[in-house]
């Protein structure tokens, strides 16, 4: 996250850390008890191996009472994800069981009306993503408020030159910016997850390059048959 701030600790229940070897390597959030969402670009150089996810944390380094790393029984990347676009960027991860929810640890709610988020509505986004343009790493969740701006300003030429299409959505980018480890995290405006953090690598904190984001009303659908068929 560049340019926010640290987020109150344990103020997003529903964020979690995918890990590979007790690193972070993207965020993702509680859609289920026993689900989390994410985007499918961060499975690319990971050769096979399964993510861990931690859940109920503020600090990926200190001990906190809430903390607790689940085993992950399934990756689902969407049919439609490849490493050559931002098209159908989203991955569902089945955990081992189901997430204890508590205080620290809880469901966020995703969008299931198809309507785009009108622009200039600030929504916020959270992640443990790099937080300086030289590529600082925090151990604290960081957390920024952007606007959203409309697909065609988005789609200029001199911005994402119309490859944005009408599942995605943009924030603007000016300084404050998703960056490198934000992938996957939610994009929640008034309390609704709207968007998925795409995970393609892009510039961070320009802003001719608007942050983009996979709308998850569309895909409803397809999550909704996903936790069904692995139900049980
Ligand atoms: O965040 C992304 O956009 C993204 N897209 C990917 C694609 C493949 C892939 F193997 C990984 C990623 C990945 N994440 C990262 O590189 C994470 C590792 C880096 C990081 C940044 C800040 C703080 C901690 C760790």
């Amino acid at each position: 996250i560049l340019g926010g701030s640290e987020a109150k600790p344990h103020l997003k229940p529903y964020m979690a850390s995918l890990q590979l070897d007790g690193q972070h390597v993207c965020g993702g959030f509680l859609i289920a008890e026993q689900w989390v969402l994410s985007a499918a670009h961060c499975t690319e150089e990971t050769d096979g191996k399964v993510f861990q996810v931690l859940l109920g944390a503020h600090s990926l380094t200190e001990p906190e009472p809430h903390k607790r790393l689940y085993r992950v029984r399934a990756q689902i990347p969407h049919p439609g994800s490849n490493i050559h676009n931002n098209k159908d960027d989203l991955l569902l991860l089945q955990l081992e069981e189901k997430a204890e929810l508590n205080e620290h640890v809880r469901v966020l709610p995703f969008q299931r009306e198809d309507r785009d988020v009108a622009a200039d509505t600030v929504c916020e986004v959270a992640g443990w993503g790099t937080i300086s343009h030289s590529g600082r790493r925090p151990n604290v969740l960081y957390q920024v408020e952007r606007p959203v701006i409309s697909r065609d300003v988005c789609n200029h030429r001199t911005r994402h030159d119309h490859t944005i299409t009408e599942k995605m959505m943009c924030t603007d980018s000016r300084r404050k910016d998703t960056c490198k480890g934000d992938s996957g995290g939610p994009l929640v405006c008034n309390g609704v997850a709207e968007g998925v953090v795409t995970a393609g690598s892009r510039v961070c904190g320009n802003y001719k390059k608007p942050a983009i984001y996979t709308r998850i009303a569309p895909y409803m659908a397809w999550i909704d048959s996903v936790m069904a068929s692995a139900a049980g």
